[in-house]
Order: structure tokens, then C-alpha cells, then sequence
């Protein structure tokens, strides 16, 4: 397996160094003959069924699935992947660490870093989102974990979610509580999702919602016991692949092209704010301090 350094270029014409090591040996693709076929990525798996034309990526970044710039480096990549295939018209969101989905923003990129680097992680949770919430392809979040923070964007850019039902499985935008302030961008899904008062409730008070009360603020589409989570994900794929994809891609754009526009259209001065805003005293403490409860938590 080689290892590649080089650069990707992205979308919106910016370009993200691929460190060396990162894109592990990348492709170790098998295929078998009944149309399955396996990327391995170090951090991120991706599953396909080449027939049905869906693929399942699972997030792989233990302990908690944390957003850091490799794991995003990879998901982009992937993610860019299967968009260009046309062989795959769906894509399931789910993890392989037990218990969690993500844990949203990886802290430790957050902390104590240059400003150069908080643009370039901050631009890379741009791409990242972009390219879900704009995917041509129908996305399921089969959401086997906990998800909050970035964790809850990911799962609120897809079409449609399925939530295990347990309750230490909690989900939502709980940057207050770290004493941060969710992008206008997370606000604006999660308003799309589950409405203005609703939204202004769960963000001021960084809610975390258990499954139950999820379904029925809407932030979920269905709640199901842990082991049907993946066949559940399945069949609603099944029944979304059922509509014609031009008139469906059409439909969510149509639905999605004004919030993503937002972002867009501000792009740098949205990683001007994030990097003035990160790299404040008082944020950087309020980061250190939560990251040190976090850890104290075990003992
Ligand atoms: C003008 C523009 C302004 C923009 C402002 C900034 C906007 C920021 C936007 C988004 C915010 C985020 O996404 S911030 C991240 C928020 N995430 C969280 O609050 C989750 C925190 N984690 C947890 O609650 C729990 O870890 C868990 C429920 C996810 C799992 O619990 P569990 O008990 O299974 O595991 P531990 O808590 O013991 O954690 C294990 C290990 O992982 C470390 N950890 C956890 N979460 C993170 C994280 N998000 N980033 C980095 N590291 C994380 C934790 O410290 C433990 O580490 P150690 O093993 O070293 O102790």
C-alpha cells in the first residue's frame, strides 16, 4: 500500500493538502461476485452494494468518532468518490465504534493551535457539509450512537434518520453548553428540520435529546430497537430509490440550494469569524475546560 501526499481540489476552487499518511494505502477495493464491494480508508469504510446501487459508510475514527481534520480529509475524499460514480444513487451514515455516531468537532483541533490551522480545519467542516447537504444522492443516517454537536449536522444534512432507541443515545446542537455558539449554518438545518421556536428552544439551551423525545421534536424520522437500526436504513433507501432521481435531485435542491447559498456566498468571511472567534482567551478556555471534563468524567 503506497502512501499519497498530494493536493485535492475542491469545489469551491480551494485545496486542502492531503498530509502524507492520511489516505492510508487508500484503496484496498475487493469486490465479490454478487456486487458487494469494500473501500478500507483508515479512518473511514465504505461499504457498497453495487446492484442495489447503495453504499454505507461507516465512520471509524475510535474512540468517538470525532471530526478531526484526517478523518475529514477522508470522508471529503469518499464522499467525492461515490458522488462522481454514478453507480450509486444511496448512501447510508453510520459508525463502527460502538455506542457512538460521532462526537461532532474534534476539540483537540480547536485547542491551542495557529490560526492558519483553524482556517483550514474550519474550511474543511465547511466542505464537509456542503457536500452532504448538497449530495445528489439520497442520504440515510442510520444513527447507532450518540450525536451531538457536528455529530447532529451530520445526521440533520441527510434526507431521512433512523435512530436506535436508547437512551443514552442523545442528539442535538450543545455548543452552548461548551460555551461556544452553533454557525448560523447549523442553526439554519437545524430550523429546516424541526422549525423556528423549536430551534431557538434546543439551541439556546444546547439540548441533548434522548430518542423519544427526538421523534417527537422531529429532529429524527424514526426510532427503532438497536438491531434494526441498518435494515431499517435499508428499506426507507428501498423506498426512496423508488422515485425517479432527476425529479427527485431536483426537488431537494430546490429545498436546500437557499441554505447552502448562505454559506457559499460567505464563505471566507465565515472562516474569518470562526478563527477570530476560536482563538479568543475566553473561547480557548471554555474549550480547555470542558475538554478537561471530559477526561475527569473516568475517574
Ligand atoms: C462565529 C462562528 C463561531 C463558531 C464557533 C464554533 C462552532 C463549533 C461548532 C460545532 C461544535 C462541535 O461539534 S464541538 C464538539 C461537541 N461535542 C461534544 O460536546 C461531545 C463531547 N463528548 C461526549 O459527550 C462524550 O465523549 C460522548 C457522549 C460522545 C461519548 O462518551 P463516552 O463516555 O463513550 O466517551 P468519553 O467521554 O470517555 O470520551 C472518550 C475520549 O474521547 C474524548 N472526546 C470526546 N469527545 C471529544 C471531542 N468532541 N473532541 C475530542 N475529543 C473528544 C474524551 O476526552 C476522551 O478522551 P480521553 O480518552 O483522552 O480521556
Amino acid at each position: 500500500m503506497a502512501l499519497v501526499a498530494g493536493r485535492k481540489t475542491f469545489a469551491a476552487g480551494k485545496t486542502l493538502l492531503l498530509r502524507a499518511g492520511v489516505w492510508l494505502g487508500a484503496e484496498a477495493a475487493a469486490r465479490g461476485g454478487n456486487g458487494a464491494r469494500r473501500f478500507v480508508s483508515q479512518r473511514v469504510l465504505v461499504e457498497s452494494d453495487v446492484t442495489a446501487g447503495i453504499a454505507t459508510i461507516k465512520f471509524k475514527n475510535p474512540p468517538v468518532n470525532s471530526l478531526s481534520l484526517e478523518f475529514l480529509t477522508e470522508f471529503i475524499i469518499c464522499l467525492e468518490k461515490l458522488e462522481n460514480d454514478k453507480t450509486y444513487r444511496g448512501l447510508i451514515l453510520t459508525s463502527d465504534c460502538p455506542g457512538i455516531f460521532s462526537a461532532g468537532l474534534d476539540l483537540r483541533e480547536m485547542c491551542g493551535k495557529n490560526l492558519a490551522h483553524y482556517a483550514e480545519y474550519w474550511r474543511a467542516i465547511q466542505e464537509t457539509w456542503l457536500k452532504l447537504y448538497l449530495s445528489n444522492m439520497v442520504l440515510v443516517a442510520a444513527i447507532n450512537g450518540a450525536s451531538p454537536a457536528g455529530g447532529c449536522l451530520m445526521a440533520l444534512s441527510s434526507d431521512y434518520r433512523v435512530l436506535a432507541d436508547n437512551p443514552r443515545y442523545r442528539i442535538g446542537l450543545n455548543e452552548t453548553l461548551l460555551g461556544i455558539v452553533a454557525p448560523f449554518w447549523f442553526k439554519d438545518v437545524l430550523v429546516n428540520t424541526i422549525g423556528h421556536r423549536a430551534a431557538e428552544h434546543a439551541l439556546q439551551l444546547g439540548l441533548l435529546f434522548q430518542p423519544t423525545e427526538a421523534l417527537q421534536v422531529g429532529m429524527v424520522d424514526q426510532v427503532v430497537p438497536e438491531d434494526q437500526v441498518q435494515s431499517t436504513a435499508l428499506s426507507v433507501m428501498t423506498e426512496w430509490l423508488a422515485i425517479p432521481d432527476h425529479a427527485r435531485q431536483l426537488t431537494k435542491s430546490m429545498m436546500r440550494k437557499a441554505t447552502a447559498d448562505n454559506l457559499i456566498k460567505q464563505r471566507e468571511a465565515d472562516i474569518q469569524n470562526f478563527v477570530s472567534f476560536v482563538s479568543r482567551d475566553s473561547i480557548q478556555k471554555s474549550l480547555q475546560v470542558y475538554l478537561e471534563k471530559l477526561k475527569q468524567k473516568k475517574h
